[in-house]
């Protein structure tokens, strides 16, 4: 079924229907059916019937055929808007139709790469799901953290769509002999950038000169026979993020590839094309029609967040930014006690501090006549979730937050790309990103399809030019009424001036920031998690990069105040701290170097 528009020539990247402009839920979904796109009828039914795909997303529509056509693809589409099936429903498709059947003895056919374990196991997951009714086709995960051996023996046994994080991969490409991969046809990036600004970029360069897949030696391991030939090789890049190392990355690792999901906006004229060659652009809509095009340039770095999320900040002094996070948290759940909302924060101390924080504070007698009617500050569920937790414990977090209705998670940026949290109302930035990019990966775990979702991030007063170089990338956010939710809130005594001199006088913050301080005095552990995290999370701060480092700059931050929103009175000696941490850090990594070559003897 063709679209209307297509027949006009509508390009690749224009909307193709009024309800794409409209965002939303009709905006995301196409008007065709996956069949329509030559998946086989049985895994079609399947996408119905068992995972509830009942019509594909825009950019599975535009993208699963080329995907089935064998060519190298670029695919760059909004958070949340399905880019996992756009891979993996073509590679079980072609997979199944391979006469005779593929046995595990084969091998790896399909190799999927992404940053984190999290990740990891959620392709894994829904390849699992996929593969349901072709039962040959056997998917697999091999992770950091993870037992090596056991991943040995099931690569040993063979597995045919392997999920894998980059150091992981690279171990067993050098280390595990019985790890097949003759029969590799597909190589995908799924949050490409993601993969490379964790420095993954020397590993990945390792692992296309182990695989071959770069474009220029490719042929000498198909003359040795030792690759099928390059038409059967197939590389596919995807990000809701298009950054110039993804530009880096494509010209080393894609060989002419169609662009799937690239807006005009993005990219702007200049002598370079993304790619450094022609490139052939295919329109979208339910079939596909060849369409060459250059793209001039480097693309602007301009980002396509979902239509229907509401992004806002809330200015708030350094001093009191604990106070307003507890206070808009408890207002949020008010609200509506059955929500998930996701906390980001800078570093794994300043997620422990915090999460011990909401986990236990409560209401002091102070503020009920019954001293034993203390009550939780939050009633909801809380986790944390950061890259120094036992990995069980992040498996759990990780399970946990998705299966409660009422969950409040507190994380670092390990869970800021591509994990599918169903259901998270809102996203609080209460430390900054960064990047640009990781500011849309951030907001882009709510508003997921189509669903409704909000935004909020946190600046002080000397940040708030962080704002234009988020409207340099077209992200615009408005005020958040913080005043409102501060007033809202019970002043127990204490006299409330008309007119506000400023926030940091609002009788209920002094209230509320005076309970917090008591709380952590009296709680050995807490105020140690709280010295920690304000020694790291200072720390964080002067790791800001390039353009940012103008913005967040620590000779510009009262670092007593910064004491203050960890609940201190005191502001922690940094000095000694910092050189106790790095040695500790340093044995740390020692112990691992030590266990690391004991386990490949
Ligand atoms: N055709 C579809 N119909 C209904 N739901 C879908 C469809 N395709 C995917 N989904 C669901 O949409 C959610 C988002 O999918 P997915 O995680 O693949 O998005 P994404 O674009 O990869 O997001 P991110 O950029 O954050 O990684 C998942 O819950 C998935 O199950």
């Amino acid at each position: 079924m063709k679209d209307s528009k297509e027949k006009s020539g509508a390009t690749e990247n224009k909307k193709t229907t009024k309800e794409e402009d409209e965002g939303g839920r009709g905006g995301v979904f196409a008007s065709c059916s996956f069949s329509d796109l030559g998946l086989d009828p049985k895994l079609c039914q399947h996408l119905q019937d068992n995972m509830g795909f009942q019509v594909p997303t825009h950019i599975q529509a535009r993208a699963i055929p080329v995907v089935i056509s064998g060519r190298h693809a670029l695919v760059n589409a909004a958070t949340g808007t399905g880019k996992t099936i756009v891979y993996l429903a073509p590679i079980v498709h072609l997979l199944q139709m391979r006469e005779p059947r593929i046995e595990r003895s084969d091998g790896t056919f399909a190799l999927v790469l992404v940053p984190t374990r999290e990740l990891c196991m959620q392709v894994h997951g829904i390849a699992q799901k996929l593969v349901h009714r072709f039962h040959w086709i056997v998917p697999g995960y091999i992770m950091g953290g993870e037992n090596r051996a056991k991943e040995k023996a099931r690569l040993r046994k063979g597995i045919s769509i392997l999920i894998a994080t980059p150091g992981r991969l690279l171990d067993h490409l050098k280390n595990t002999s019985s790890f097949v991969y003759t029969n590799l046809r597909w190589i995908v990036f799924d949050e490409a950038d993601r993969i490379l600004e964790l420095g993954f970029g020397k590993a990945i360069e390792e692992i296309l000169e182990f695989l071959g897949s770069r474009k220029n030696d490719f042929d000498r391991e198909v003359d040795n026979g030792k690759l099928p030939p390059r038409a059967a090789r197939q590389n596919i890049l995807l990000s809701a993020t298009l950054t110039e190392k993804v530009n880096q990355f494509a010209n080393i690792s894609l060989d002419n590839p169609v662009m799937v999901g690239l807006d005009d906006k993005k990219i702007t004229s200049g002598p370079q094309n993304l790619l450094g060659g022609n490139l052939t652009l295919r329109s979208e809509g339910c079939g596909s029609l060849e369409k060459h095009n250059t793209f001039p340039s480097h693309p602007v770095e301009n980002y396509n967040l979902p239509a229907q999320l509401i992004q806002r900040y809330v200015k708030v002094s350094c001093g009191s930014r604990l106070v307003v996070l507890l206070s808009i948290l408890r207002t949020l759940f008010d609200r509506e006690i059955s929500q998930k909302i996701v906390v980001f924060l800078s570093t794994c101390d300043a997620v422990d501090f915090h999460y011990m924080l909401l986990s236990e504070f409560q209401w002091g007698s102070e503020m009920h006549s019954e001293a034993n009617q203390k009550q939780k500050f939050l009633g909801c569920k809380v986790f944390h979730l950061h890259g120094n937790m036992k990995h069980e414990d992040r498996g759990k977090a990780f399970e946990g937050f998705i299966s409660e209705k009422s969950a409040l998670l507190l994380c670092t940026d390990v869970a800021a790309r591509g994990l599918d949290f169903p259901k998270v109302r809102c996203i609080i930035q209460y430390d900054s990103p960064g990047e640009a990019s990781e500011y849309v990966h951030r907001v882009g775990r709510t508003a997921r399809l189509g669903e409704k979702g909000e935004a909020l991030l946190f600046l002080q007063p000397v940040e708030i030019d962080y704002l234009h170089d988020l409207e340099r990338h077209s992200v615009s956010l408005k005020e958040y009424p913080l005043q409102k939710v501060l007033d809202s809130f019970p002043l127990y005594g204490q006299k409330h001036h008309k007119k506000l001199i400023s926030l940091d006088t609002h009788p209920w913050v002094l209230f509320l920031q005076r309970a917090l301080e008591r709380f952590v005095l009296t709680e050995p552990k807490l105020m140690k998690r709280a010295r920690d995290a304000f020694c790291s999370w200072v720390r964080a701060y002067t790791a800001h990069r390039g353009e940012l480092k103008k913005i967040f700059m620590v000779k510009k931050l009262h670092l007593g105040h910064v004491a203050r929103s960890f609940g201190l009175k005191e502001q922690p000696s940094l000095v000694g701290r910092s050189f106790q941490m790095q040695a500790k850090k340093k044995r740390k990594r020692e112990h691992r170097k030590d266990k690391t070559s004991s386990s490949r003897s």
